[in-house]
């Protein structure tokens, strides 16, 4: 295999490689770009028009994402998978990855959309300029069809297991191909987010127009590896060679979508959270239920009918989110 296959492990180690231009058995070009970015040229004649960006490790402790990418990478490399789009794979986050957690200094996922320069500075505001760069250069090219899927995992067990954020864009629409294709990589939920944000897939959907989707991942508990990442990595490998599903699957059950009501977030020091800490995502939340107190008697009770939550997290700064309310789209 060609080393740069090993781009996972090249990462990690902070090594710079021998060679920054390899070839795969199979005629496609591998360039190592700097740390954590590979990108691949499909072989002469088998360019689809497709420039898709697959990036996975913004979070430093997601890790099963970032297994998902390498084991796609792998695949490229060893000639298993034939690329006929030019891809972008990324490993965002290379020192947060190093120590195994979400971040070390800013969320590097609030930093995009050029957010970084007008934050403090540091390893995430260079980071993040850094990857913007990268995907400007990849999406140089007018007239291609764009795909961005930034792979997460929400840390903890999820109602439906596999899901999607679309961020936000002006007169945003999403095609049914592009939902079709959610499916059938066993994605069970969407979120469409109702405002602008700095995440990674909003920069490439608004400054890029590409289908850009922040992806959720399932957890694979105990290391038990559950088969919707497997169909996910199946579906993969079928936007890498450029295949898409010759129909509809009549077995797939339609996408959930659901809508973002309210923002929970942590307004003082006093800020409690009453939910289970293992509570799961997507938990549907009985109208009149307490969710949060903070400062000043503000409670926060749900209102919403279908109401259900989404990313809990106690232990964040004063200004952060501490849980989403989402609610089914109509
Ligand atoms: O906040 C959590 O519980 C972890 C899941 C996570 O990292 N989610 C992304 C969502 C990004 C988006 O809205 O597109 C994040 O918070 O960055
Ligand atoms: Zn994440």
């Amino acid at each position: 295999m060609p080393t740069l296959g090993r781009l996972l492990a090249l990462t990690v180690s902070g090594q710079v490689p021998a060679e920054s231009v390899q070839f795969t058995d199979g005629g496609a070009q591998l360039r190592w770009l700097g740390e954590g970015a590979l990108e691949v040229t499909p072989a002469r004649g088998q360019d689809s028009g497709l420039d898709l960006v697959l990036s996975a490790g913004v979070h430093g402790c997601e890790v099963i994402p970032i297994e998902l990418l390498d084991r796609l990478i792998r695949m490229i490399a060893r000639n298993e998978i034939l690329p006929r789009a030019r891809l972008l794979l990324l490993f965002c986050n290379p020192p947060a990855m190093r120590q195994g957690v979400r971040r070390l200094g800013q969320d590097l996922n609030r930093l995009f959309c050029g957010k970084h320069t007008a934050s403090e500075p540091g390893d995430e505001t260079r980071r993040a300029a850094q990857l913007e760069e990268w995907v400007a250069a990849f999406f140089q090219e007018p007239g291609r069809r764009r795909w961005h899927y930034d792979l997460h995992s929400a840390m903890r067990a999820s109602v439906l297991p596999q899901f999607a954020v679309c961020p936000w864009m002006d007169g945003r629409q999403t095609s049914s191909e592009s939902l079709m294709r959610l499916r059938h990589a066993a994605v069970d939920a969407l979120l469409l987010q109702e405002k602008p944000s700095g995440t990674f897939s909003a920069h490439t959907a608004t400054r890029h127009g590409a289908e850009a989707f922040t992806l959720e991942m399932a957890e694979a508990p105990g290391g038990a590896w559950p088969d919707c990442l497997d169909e996910f990595l199946q579906a993969a490998r079928h936007w890498i060679e450029a295949r898409e599903p010759a129909q509809p699957n009549p077995a797939l059950r339609p996408l959930r979508e659901f809508r973002l009501a309210r923002e929970i977030v942590k307004r003082s020091e006093k800020f409690v959270l009453q939910l289970p800490a293992d509570i799961e995502n997507f938990t549907p939340l009985a109208l009149g239920t307490l969710l949060a107190e903070d400062d000043g008697g503000v409670r926060w009770v749900v209102e919403e009918q279908g109401a259900r939550i989404l990313f809990p997290l106690a232990d964040i700064a004063i200004g952060e989110r501490a849980g989403l309310i989402v609610v089914p789209r109509d």
